[in-house]
């Protein structure tokens, strides 16, 4: 876990935290208008700059700008939709000595700096400033966003009405859930995070980064290094996607509990029983890739469950699991969201807020997954994962998920570090298999993002 990602009434606790300690707004601000400068002289080179400020301490952020930016030789025009309106940005504004005309005035150019409104957006904008914000930022080559694209939600990564695509986007002090969760993401080009001196110490919320994982050492043998058992159902070819993935991720033993032909050499294979997952050295079940959802299935899932052992829990078996939550074992749920709704019903609120409840009903790690797939632990932790690439929409790609977190849950890693770890493998793999991959191809690759991670 790195980055911590704040909501908007988290970020302004943090802030008044900063200016209790004898930090005043001002100072802050002018932190955030350098940063944008910094980040929009290194990103556009100087190119002449349109800045368009809002009425709040979003826009003060920008007549900073404009001032450091001016002080450079930039050429900069400055637009407002209204004037200020907190004490900060009204001194930010004063401070400004060239001219500011209205937003439906502006002229377009090359490099358009968003300031318009931050994480104080309560509602969707105006048609009057979102025609000029379309216009302008359609006359840009470069768009830059201070904070976040102004129309989007910080909390929940909603798009409320149209918002022009960024090129970049710059969060200050630190991420915001929209810069991770969809659609909003997709609107904010690269996102970097300006560092403006304000700590986020108690934050529940963070980025999911490169785990660190121990290389195996001369003591450690197979079953030091994880044991996981795959239950396979119906089809056999999800549940040996999920056993390569295991083994690729770095399991030191993989036991697939079926008899039938496939697999690597390496895998072994077992008649399926019962007992076989009576196995004290198993670290981890994966249940669920291929299961089926009949009697057989069923009769599976609950010797799973009763195992005792670490579980991953992943489609069928998410569909037989209604009535058995919440669940006793330590586990990890993979469900994306038609999974999801089946299981949990149809929950308010924005994902973060469905995977947390969901979290704390099933007594387990959710791990919801998506182009912005979020992990929530019972006791309220959130990891959001960077974003992945598109090519990973394909059949059976969350059945090596389920493999990796396996092999994560059996190298002894708790059910919400391990649905951390692997989901980064997961999309690593995915980066370095490239376009129009399959889900084997990423199993192949897990053994080099495994490696990245020492
Ligand atoms: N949190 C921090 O530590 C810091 C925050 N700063 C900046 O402050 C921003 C937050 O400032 P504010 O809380 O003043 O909020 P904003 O500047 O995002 O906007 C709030 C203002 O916009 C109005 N408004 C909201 N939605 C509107 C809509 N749809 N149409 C028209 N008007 C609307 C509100 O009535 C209010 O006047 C951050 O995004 C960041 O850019 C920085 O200045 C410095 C440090
Ligand atoms: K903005």
């Amino acid at each position: 876990m790195s980055d911590p990602i704040l909501t908007a009434a988290e970020m302004r606790a943090a802030e008044a935290a900063v200016i209790a300690a004898g930090t005043s707004v001002d100072t802050l601000m002018a932190r955030a208008g350098a940063a944008v400068a910094e980040a929009a002289w290194r990103f556009a080179g100087g190119c002449p700059t349109l800045i368009l400020c809002g009425p709040g301490n979003n826009g003060g952020d920008g007549y900073v700008a404009a001032r450091r930016l001016r002080a450079r030789g930039v050429s900069v025009h400055v637009a407002a939709w209204a004037p200020p309106r907190t004490d900060a940005a009204r001194a930010a504004r004063a401070a400004w000595d060239g001219p500011v005309v209205p937003l439906e005035d502006a002229p377009a150019a090359p490099l358009l700096i968003d300031a318009l409104f931050g994480t104080g957006l309560t509602r969707p904008l105006d048609d009057a400033i979102a025609a000029p914000l379309d216009r302008l930022a359609a006359g840009a080559a470069l768009r830059l966003a201070v904070d976040l694209p102004s129309g989007v939600g910080s909390d929940d990564g909603a798009v409320l009405g149209p918002v022009p695509r960024f090129d970049l986007t710059l969060a200050l002090g630190s991420l915001k859930p929209a810069h991770l969760l969809q659609p909003a993401a997709a609107l904010m080009g690269r996102v970097a995070v300006a560092d403006i001196g304000v700590p986020a110490p108690g934050a529940t919320m963070h980025r999911i980064a490169r785990p660190l994982l121990p290389e195996p050492g001369p003591a450690d043998h197979k079953y030091s290094r994880g044991m996981v058992a795959v239950v396979p159902g119906a089809m056999p070819g999800a549940a040996l996607l999920a056993a390569g993935a295991a083994q690729r991720a770095g399991a030191g033993y993989v036991l697939l509990a079926d008899e039938g032909a496939g697999g690597a050499d390496a895998l072994v294979r077992r008649r399926w029983s019962p007992d076989l997952l009576t196995d004290a050295r198993i670290g981890a079940i994966v249940v669920g890739p291929g299961l089926g959802r009949d009697d057989d299935a069923r009769a599976r899932l609950e010797a799973a469950l009763a195992a005792g052992r670490p579980l991953v829990l992943d489609a069928d078996a998410l569909a037989l699991l209604r009535d058995r939550l919440p669940l006793e074992a330590p586990a990890v749920l993979t469900p994306h969201e038609g999974e999801f709704a089946r299981l949990f019903g149809d929950m308010p609120g924005s994902k973060i807020e469905r995977a947390r409840a969901a979290a704390r009903r099933a007594g387990a790690v959710v791990l919801l997954k998506g182009a912005d797939s979020v992990v929530a632990a019972p006791d309220s932790r959130i990891g959001i994962a960077p974003p992945a690439p598109g090519w990973l929409a394909s059949a059976g790609t969350g059945d090596v998920l389920a493999g990796a977190i396996g092999a994560m849950l059996a190298g002894g890693l708790p059910p919400f570090e391990a649905a951390c770890a692997g989901l980064w493998l997961h999309g690593d793999a995915a980066r370095r298999a490239g376009p129009a991959l399959i889900a084997d191809d990423l199993v192949t690759h897990l053994a080099a993002a495994r490696g990245a991670c020492a």
